[in-house]
């Protein structure tokens, strides 16, 4: 799914609108109604809203919602902090909410104490959408900052008042904090950084139907990693082919305590399909590689720790998890580095090894690579940045620069292309904040290009996998009980969930 700025966002109205030969007013019931819809599935008619609508067209849906749920029996009152000339749209609406309940419109002129909000109401944040151009202040912030130290429970329309479509909102910001955001047909970019996503809630992104040929033909550099995508991506298996033709991993890294990262990794890629896959270890990983993964071989390099790195040919190479920073090791990474041009993935150990002397090995990282750092490994790296977004911003510029693919790790992990494109992915739970999920995920990359996949699709379709094996497994243990191991076991189901029926 592409993600628009908030420019873009009003285009895509505006055309919409000529396109489906709409009013705008007709646009803003349709939102409305869709808002609606979402609420009276999951609420009862003795719920009570209590919705704060703003001069803007965010507050012309809060009206218009407030008098679908009236009109359908539940029992809702508007609050309209009118501190500036409304909108036409919203003017229209104040006039419809007058027509159907004259008293269920309230104008709020100051001091919002005067409201008391009773604590089974269900508050509906309607005062601040994607016009919002400046910080919240005055009234605005008072009322938010009110609401916010209530128990109720939180709706916030298209976006929580108080945040941008495209940047972030300062620490001393007043911002709407709620429980589930109906973000209408798209996420909004902000919504993937933590630094606003604290106050977004659930997000329930809903369709009023804006034009798909505006969505397919503008473009944006900024794309979510979905179902969909994982989908398209997804090549069903040729039923005359050989282990030859799904290609041969190598799994390079483990040293001694540390042999497990490299065994994660290398069972990950046998289940994400490779044809062939090699441990490269130390000796001391031999008899414990043998036994818990028969389906690998085993190459040994050095004792305790790593001290070569063959170059084979016709392999695609996972390199760094369990490596460890011993001086054979950095050694033996280096002089990989200088004689290898194939490009390869690269986590762990293998990115703190590169970040000691980055001056010198960045640039000797091949075109087409994938780095998989987590964001202190991305800061030994790159730098420090001063919040998540600037962050994003360095990771995209990084991934040019260097013509890399970069997987920044975390929830709402972050891949960014050499072609300046940044995908943000759905799948995923905390649960997987877990020792070896990184290894797992070095694996299953691993394992789909060794299979054909190009760079792209193996990032994109391997980061879902990952993401999803672990929704699936926290589903069926707590988050809590969710360890690497459960990522590999259940990428089967992954798989499956993706594939054609
Ligand atoms: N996208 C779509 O397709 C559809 C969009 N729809 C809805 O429209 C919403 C966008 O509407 P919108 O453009 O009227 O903006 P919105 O945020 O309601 O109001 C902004 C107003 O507030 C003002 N203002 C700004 N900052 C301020 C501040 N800090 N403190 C005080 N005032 C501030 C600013 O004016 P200013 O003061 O700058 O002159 C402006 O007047 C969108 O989120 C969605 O809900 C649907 O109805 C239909 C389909
Ligand atoms: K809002």
């Amino acid at each position: 799914m592409k993600i628009f700025s908030s420019t873009q966002i009003r285009e895509w109205d505006v055309f919409t609108i000529q396109e489906q030969g709409l009013s705008s007013h007709e646009l803003m019931e349709r939102a409305a109604r869709t808002c609606f819809e979402w609420m009276k599935k999951r609420f009862l008619r003795e719920d009570y809203f209590y919705i704060f609508c703003g001069t803007g067209n965010n507050g012309g849906d809060g009206l218009a919602l407030t008098r679908l749920l009236l009109a359908e029996g539940f029992c809702a009152k508007a609050f309209l902090l009118q501190e500036k000339e409304l909108t036409i749209d919203t003017q229209k609406n104040v006039v419809l909410l007058r027509k159907v309940s004259s008293e269920s419109l309230f104008i709020i002129e100051k001091e919002i104490s005067i409201i008391d909000i009773p604590k089974n109401a269900i508050v509906i944040d309607a005062l601040f959408g994607t016009g919002l151009n400046r910080a919240l202040n005055g009234l605005a912030k008072e009322i938010i900052e009110k609401i916010n130290l209530l128990p109720n429970k939180k709706i916030a329309i298209d976006i929580p008042s108080g945040l941008f479509p495209d940047k972030l909102p300062n620490a001393d910001d007043a911002c709407f904090s709620s429980d589930w955001t109906l973000s209408f047909q798209t996420y909004k970019r902000s919504f993937f950084y933590p630094e606003a996503a604290k106050y977004t809630g659930v997000i329930n992104v809903l369709d009023i139907g804006l034009s798909k040929d505006f969505s397919e033909s503008n473009e944006t550099t900024f794309f979510t990693l979905d179902e969909v995508t994982a989908r398209s991506l997804y090549k069903p298996r040729n039923p005359f082919g050989h282990k030859g033709t799904y290609g041969t991993a190598v799994l390079v890294g483990g040293s001694y305590g540390k042999i497990g990262a490299i065994i994660l990794s290398a069972k990950a890629a046998l289940r994400a399909g490779a044809g062939k896959v090699f441990i490269q270890a130390p000796h001391c990983g031999y008899t414990i590689a043998q036994t818990s993964i028969p389906e690998a071989m085993f190459i040994a390099a050095g004792e305790n720790f790593i001290d070569s790195i063959d170059i084979m040919e016709d392999v695609v190479r996972g390199i760094g998890p369990g490596l460890g920073t011993e001086p054979a090791s950095r050694i033996a990474l280096e002089s990989f580095l200088r004689n290898n041009h194939e490009p390869f993935v690269i986590d762990a150990d293998g990115l703190n090894i590169i970040a000691k002397n980055k001056e010198k090995l960045l640039p000797l990282i091949p075109e087409g690579s994938i780095i998989t750092p987590h964001p202190k490994e991305f800061e030994r790296l790159f730098g420090r940045t001063n919040n998540s977004l600037e962050r994003n911003e360095l990771a995209i510029a990084k991934s040019k620069e260097h013509k890399i693919y970069i997987i920044l790790k975390g929830h709402r992990t972050q891949i960014c292309t050499p072609e300046g494109a940044c995908y943000f992915n759905l799948s995923g739970n905390a649960g997987m904040a877990t020792a070896g999920s990184g290894d797992v995920l070095t694996g299953i990359i691993t394992g789909l290009l060794a299979q054909g996949y190009s760079a792209k699709e193996a990032t994109l379709l391997g980061v879902y996998l990952h993401g999803l094996s672990g929704d699936i497994a926290a589903k069926k243990n707590a988050q809590e009980a969710l360890i690497a191991s459960d990522i590999i076991d259940l990428l089967g189901q992954a798989f499956l969930r993706i594939s054609p029926e």
